[in-house]
């Protein structure tokens, strides 16, 4: 028997020829015969959390470049192995200079589509988007940052559907915590403090027309009123203790607020929102879900 003793050496010299490429095995494109299980469709295929910074646009017109994480996937079919795995990230990098809303996502799917040979595709793009917030009394100002998604698929039939995910946080003083806390006050002279605690709306909104992040954290704002704060003095938490007399709320009464808000946006097409009280009474939290409740629609 020949011993052929492999060398372990790393040439650095060493360049790739077509002809050499076209020797090397390429087993993603080989023959159905290689499909290991059941020669089925795969629904989505592709990478999770590949990251570079994008460009975004602002409501005025200013461009923020902020680090996003990217999901990338497409549809593969029956009969094939595989998909050219790289081309998920070669195909975005196409895009990497130009600046991402919403709609930029349909023209990266299709290119997708294209690329990898496939029927579907789905991208979703998460990021971290800073928006500075004024304080409620003092002149103070500072950033708040709120965790954004932008998510996009591309049927086999061109139907394209965009969505922008958003967490909103808030405080929410309970009301029945409240009456009882008065009615420990009048009725025996005793002093009592309701409950309150951070709370965090998740929202996924299906778009119908453009709306930027600013757009969607004023909606929560109007709908709450009493997000967490960034800069505050005295006179500003003095502010927010009024605030949250004047605005309690069960877990049920942030969900119909917000719901009362988005429902009357035309920007909006669909929608589904969980709202998380963390309760300070609890080590659980108080849940709710709402949705628009179109035909067909989030739930
Ligand atoms: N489809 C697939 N590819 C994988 C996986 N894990 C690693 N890969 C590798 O991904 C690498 C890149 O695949 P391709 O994008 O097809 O590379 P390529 O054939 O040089 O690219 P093209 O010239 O565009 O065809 C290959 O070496 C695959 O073996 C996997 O789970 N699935």
């Amino acid at each position: 028997m020949i011993s052929t003793t492999l060398k372990r050496y790393y040439d650095p010299t060493f360049t790739v020829s077509q002809d050499y490429k076209a020797s090397m095995p390429d087993l993603q494109n080989g023959p159905a015969s290689l499909i290991e299980g059941a020669n089925v469709p795969i629904q989505q295929v592709g990478i999770s959390n590949f990251k570079l910074p994008l460009k975004y646009p602002r409501p005025d017109g200013e461009i923020i470049t902020l680090e996003t994480s990217v999901d990338g996937y497409v549809g593969l079919d029956m009969d094939k192995k595989g998909i050219n795995m790289s081309r998920i990230m070669r195909t975005f990098y196409k895009y990497k200079d130009e600046v991402f809303h919403p709609d930029k996502l349909e023209e990266i799917l299709q290119a997708y589509k294209d690329d990898l040979h496939s029927n579907s595709g789905y991208l979703r793009l998460s990021f971290n988007y800073p928006i500075l917030k004024e304080s409620l009394r003092s002149d103070l100002e500072g950033y708040q940052y709120y965790n954004v998604s932008y998510e996009a698929t591309l049927d086999d039939e061109g139907n394209f559907k965009k969505f922008v995910h958003m967490d909103f946080e808030y405080s929410s003083a309970c009301p029945c915590s409240y009456e009882l806390s008065e009615h420990a006050k009048e009725s025996r002279g005793i002093d009592a403090i309701p409950h309150s605690q951070r709370s965090v709306a998740n929202l996924t909104v299906e778009l119908e027309d453009e709306l930027f992040v600013e757009d969607m954290v004023q909606l929560c704002r109007d709908a709450l009123m009493t997000e967490t704060q960034v800069m505050v003095k005295r006179e500003d938490e003095q502010a927010f203790a009024e605030m949250n007399a004047a605005f309690q709320k069960f877990v049920e009464d942030a969900a119909r607020l917000l719901y009362d808000e988005l429902d009357d946006d035309d920007r909006i097409q669909d929608f589904v929102i969980r709202c998380v009280h963390m309760e300070s009474l609890h080590s659980h939290d108080a849940v709710s879900r709402i949705c628009k409740g179109v035909p067909n629609g989030l739930r």
